[in-house]
């Protein structure tokens, strides 16, 4: 038993070793790569771990196993079951499970924490080889880094090719990374609300984000982590997440569902605050509790490094690779990775479908529309079943 290193100091369920038949579902491992990580942008990364959670058996022949991959804040946690040593109800928890798009009777679903993460995978939070944290000298990670890891976490398990491969948002990128520069491992795709780079509107938001975080003075250049209880960039990364959120979201689903109502009995013309405010600051109260603002930084960064077409000759000749049979759907409502986005991919993917998500809650649409998501699951896993 070895316990998941928390930035936030929230605890998380110790992560138990490598999986093994006959785990139960939703448990926590973490995986250990013996050789140090070569980095896309030169250097190396050792000692990298990676938390996951599976669900189901791999079947005798391993051709069952499906990788979901998570987005910015997400986490290793799909689906439940909840429970003592149980984080409890997962960010899918309508996708995977008996009878459920994914059905646990019937795939196998791994789920890891991204590389540079702060929910068990080594991230700048994590204790670095000479035992102090990363922090500032967490090196600087790609998409292929995360990628890498993530085929390294594959080759332990025994996964030769995935069955399908599914991703929203930065999920999404890393789910085309896979199909890109592993088309022979990944059978099927599904990518959601994601493209082909990071676009300049997408780097902006980021830009201001990475802002807040870096110009909060208990940021220190990103040696925080020891600073003692409440002394991290919380203001930062609560800015951050404001922000953020704000772009995740839809105007109209804003002006519906808060307008001008001011928040309980507060008056915003005496210091208290509209609804849509309080919303806000929810938000960001969240995340701080449960997020590093240095994996929140790594992270970022690593979405601004995604370009597919890097080095493979541009978009179009990347994504001539793809052999999956692919869904790509974008959400009607999405800002800020609006539709003709996943309609490049679609285009320039030989077997890619393109699928429309309808939904008022713009980019987190592919988190709260989960019966379309798993629509669009069932309609890939069944042309697989009928070797379509
Ligand atoms: C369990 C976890 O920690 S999630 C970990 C993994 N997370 C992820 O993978 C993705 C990150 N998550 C997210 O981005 C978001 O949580 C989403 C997209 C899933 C949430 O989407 P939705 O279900 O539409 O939630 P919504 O945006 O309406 O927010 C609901 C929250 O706002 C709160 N809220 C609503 N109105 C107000 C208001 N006026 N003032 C204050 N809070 C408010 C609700 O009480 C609710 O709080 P809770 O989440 O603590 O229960
Ligand atoms: N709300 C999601 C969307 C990011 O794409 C998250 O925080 O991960």
């Amino acid at each position: 038993m070895s316990t998941v290193p928390t930035p936030t100091g929230i605890p998380l369920p110790p992560a138990s070793g490598a999986w093994r038949e006959g785990d139960p579902p939703g448990r926590r491992l973490w995986y250990e790569h013996a050789a140090p990580l070569p980095l896309e942008a030169g250097g190396e990364l050792p000692g990298v771990r990676l938390a996951y959670e599976t669900w189901g058996r791999l079947a005798p022949d391993r051709s069952n196993a499906v990788l979901v991959l998570h987005a910015l804040t997400g986490d290793s946690h799909v689906a439940g079951p909840a429970g003592p040593g149980h984080p409890g109800p997962g960010w899918w928890d309508g996708l995977v499970g008996a009878g459920r798009a994914l059905d646990t009777r019937r795939w196998f679903v791994v789920a890891p924490n991204v590389l540079g993460g702060c929910q068990g995978s080594t991230g700048p939070a994590s204790p670095a080889p000479d035992g102090r944290r990363w922090g500032s000298r967490f090196p600087f990670l790609t998409q292929r880094d995360q990628v890498a890891a993530e085929a390294h976490l594959a080759d332990a398990l025994g996964i030769g090719r995935w069955a399908l491969v599914v991703g929203g948002s930065m999920g999404g990128m890393r789910a085309l990374e896979w199909a890109v520069s592993r088309p022979e491992r990944t059978g099927a795709l599904l990518l959601l609300a994601t493209g082909a780079a990071a676009s300049a509107e997408q780097l902006a938001w980021a830009n201001a984000q990475l802002h807040a975080v870096r110009d909060d003075p208990h940021w220190q250049g990103g040696d925080y982590h020891d600073a003692g209880p409440g002394r991290g960039p919380h203001t930062g990364l609560g800015l951050a997440r404001r922000i953020a959120h704000l772009t995740y979201r839809s105007e109209p689903e804003l002006r519906d569902r808060f307008g001008r109502t001011p928040q309980g009995a507060e008056d915003p013309w005496r210091g208290g605050r509209y609804q849509v405010e309080s919303y806000l600051d929810h938000h960001a109260a969240k995340l701080v509790r449960r997020f590093d603002a240095g994996s929140y930084v790594a992270l970022t960064e690593a979405m601004n490094s995604h370009d597919i077409g890097r080095g493979r000759g541009g978009t179009r000749s990347a994504l001539s690779r793809v052999t999956a049979r692919t869904l790509v759907a974008g959400i009607d409502s999405d800002r800020l990775y609006p539709p003709y986005q996943q309609a490049e991919l679609a285009a320039g993917i030989p077997a890619a479908r393109f699928r429309t998500i309808r939904s008022p809650y713009g980019h987190d649409g592919f988190l709260v529309e989960v019966e379309q998501v798993a629509a669009l699951v069932r309609e890939l896993l069944e042309g697989a079943a009928a070797g379509d």
